[in-house]
């Protein structure tokens, strides 16, 4: 059984009113949940406010509240807890009621706008074949060793990253490999946790919704790294231009790594193909199964951090040669007819002009480049303008579509897509509201040889419109399109 006490541990405390030695069954911090014996913990929302939820919490059974504002009326038998900061207290609180997981295995946190899901899901695997017990915290799945589970966020809240941990302890994994995003750090669902290491891929334009401006999203992400221990890795790409703004105020050991600039792991591109990469690191030439130069950046923080992790360079590159691809991350066909077909969730501008250079570099002038992309609703809107510049300069016919509308009119997000176009590219471009009618008349179009990118939704196996969220699965719809078609 476990007190009150015991979970506030290290938990700055401003006033204690009722009896801290109490008796705990959960945490919560959705009212919604809270039974009896739990307790309630108020955080300050994008939508509502927690505190508000303080009655109804108790109503339902709270033993105890933990808050940053106390409520007027107490409630006899409740212990009211008063904090500064109810998002870290529940990030520490998550920690102490689950014995402190992060602390019994060796778990690297990597953010950056775009690569965290691939370089996480890769070294999952590398350290898998290397014969540890493994674990992963992504935005496609959760990991615990093999045992699999839906991931809800690309960092879930304090509570449930401590509850896989420590599942993971019992399943004796050694390593966890997880992605740290900048709603979770700024929300600190990820405070408090021991980090062996940190990895920062690059920072380009994402979630200014969220974020106030570009430098207020630099900052988070380097919040993550200031608040690395000593004892950790602090690893950042030197060629992104906020990489040594990553490491400026770090106490963690520095490492970095680039293809261009002077770094402690360099990279080379010898060969760049749609069947991988030929990559010479340290001397030693590797072919990697994964497409586009972006890509050779993944495989050398990977490389990296495999050896700051105690793997010899030998071991290192002989699991980087087996790595398979990222389910969604360029994950293409060729159908009967040789028409490629590429699913790719590059849902940012600095993500779709890779892909589409890196296509771009592969074909020759005479296979068309047919693209269809829209962009999510309720996210972000100032990076619509530049997915539709981008795309449509960088293919041969573009269209339009539907992302994850959410409750937006999906027609609006798609004029403020074609906004971005540039008048000499606007004969290109096409929109239909539908993705799987957008989908077909790209089938339709495409002659033999052509490439057919189809970007922003990747693995996801889903639609959502208006809170509703039917099948849909871009590289299940393709393949049997084209089948359909006899293409
Ligand atoms: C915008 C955002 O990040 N929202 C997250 C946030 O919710 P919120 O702050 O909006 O919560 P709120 O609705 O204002 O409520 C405030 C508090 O009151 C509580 N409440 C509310 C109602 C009630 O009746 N009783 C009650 O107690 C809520 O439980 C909450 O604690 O905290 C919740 C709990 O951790 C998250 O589930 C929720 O994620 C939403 C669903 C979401 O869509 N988040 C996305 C944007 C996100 O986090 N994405 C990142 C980055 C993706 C990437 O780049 O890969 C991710 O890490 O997934
Ligand atoms: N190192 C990289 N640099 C630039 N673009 C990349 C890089 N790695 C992947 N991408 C592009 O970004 C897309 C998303 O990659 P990935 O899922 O690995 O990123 P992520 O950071 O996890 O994204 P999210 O924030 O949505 O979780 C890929 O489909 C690809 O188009
Ligand atoms: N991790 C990204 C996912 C966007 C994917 C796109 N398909 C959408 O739904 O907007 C985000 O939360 O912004
Ligand atoms: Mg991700």
């Amino acid at each position: 059984m476990i007190v009150l006490k015991d979970i506030l541990f290290k938990v700055t405390l401003e006033s204690v009113t009722g009896n801290p030695g109490v008796p705990v069954n959960a945490i919560h911090f959705d009212s919604r949940k809270v039974g009896l014996n739990d307790v309630f913990v108020a955080l300050r929302g994008t939508q509502s406010d927690g505190h508000a939820f303080i009655k109804k919490a108790v109503d339902q059974g709270a033993i105890a509240v933990i808050c940053e504002e106390l409520p007027d009326d107490f409630v006899n038998g409740v212990t009211y807890v008063q904090t500064s900061d109810t998002a870290q207290a529940l990030a520490i609180m998550a920690s102490n009621y689950y014995g402190n997981p992060s602390a019994n295995l060796k778990l690297v946190g990597i953010t950056g706008t775009n690569g965290k899901t691939t370089i996480a899901t890769l070294l999952y695997q590398l350290f898998t074949k290397a014969g540890f017990k493994t674990g992963l915290l992504s935005t496609v799945k959760v990991l615990v060793a093999e045992h699999e589970y839906p991931a809800t966020h690309t960092t879930p809240d304090s509570l449930t990253i401590n509850k896989y941990l420590a599942e993971m302890n019992e399943a004796g994994v050694e390593y966890c490999f997880m992605e740290v995003s900048s709603h979770g750090i700024h929300q600190k669902r990820s405070e408090g946790l021991q980090f062996a290491g940190g990895i920062f891929s690059n920072l380009t334009h994402d979630h200014l919704d969220y974020h106030a401006s570009f430098a207020e999203y630099r900052d988070v992400k380097k919040s993550f790294f200031d608040n690395l221990p000593k004892s950790a890795f602090a690893l950042s790409n030197l060629d992104d231009r906020n990489g040594q703004v990553m490491l400026q105020n770090t106490k963690a050991k520095k490492v970095t790594y680039a293809l261009k600039s002077f770094a402690d792991y360099r990279a080379q591109i010898l060969e760049n193909q749609l069947s991988g990469l030929l990559l010479k690191i340290n001397d030693q030439e590797v072919w990697v199964k994964l497409i586009g130069s972006f890509n050779a950046y993944n495989v050398l923080a990977i490389y990296a951090a495999a050896e700051l992790l105690g793997l010899t360079q030998l071991e290192a590159l002989q699991y980087l040669s087996e790595l398979t691809s990222v389910s969604g991350r360029f994950q293409y066909l060729i159908s009967p007819k040789k028409i490629t077909a590429i699913v790719d969730y590059a849902h940012t501008p600095d993500a779709l002009k890779n892909v589409l250079e890196t296509i771009n570099d592969i074909r020759t002038k005479n296979e068309k480049l047919i693209t269809v992309v829209g962009c999510g609703g309720d996210r972000d809107r100032t990076k619509r303008p530049k997915m539709g510049r981008i795309a449509a300069a960088l293919s041969t016919q573009v269209i339009f579509t539907s992302d994850n509308p959410r409750t937006e009119n999906p027609e609006a997000i798609i004029e403020e897509i074609e906004k971005g176009v540039e008048p000499v590219d606007y004969k290109k471009t096409l929109s239909i509201t539908s993705r799987k009618q957008a989908i077909k008349t790209a089938c339709q179009m495409a002659e033999e040889n052509d490439i057919i990118l189809i970007a922003g939704k990747g693995h996801e196996t889903y639609q959502e419109i208006n809170g509703v969220r039917t099948d849909f699965d871009d590289f299940k719809i393709v393949s049997e399109l084209l089948t359909q078609l006899n293409k």
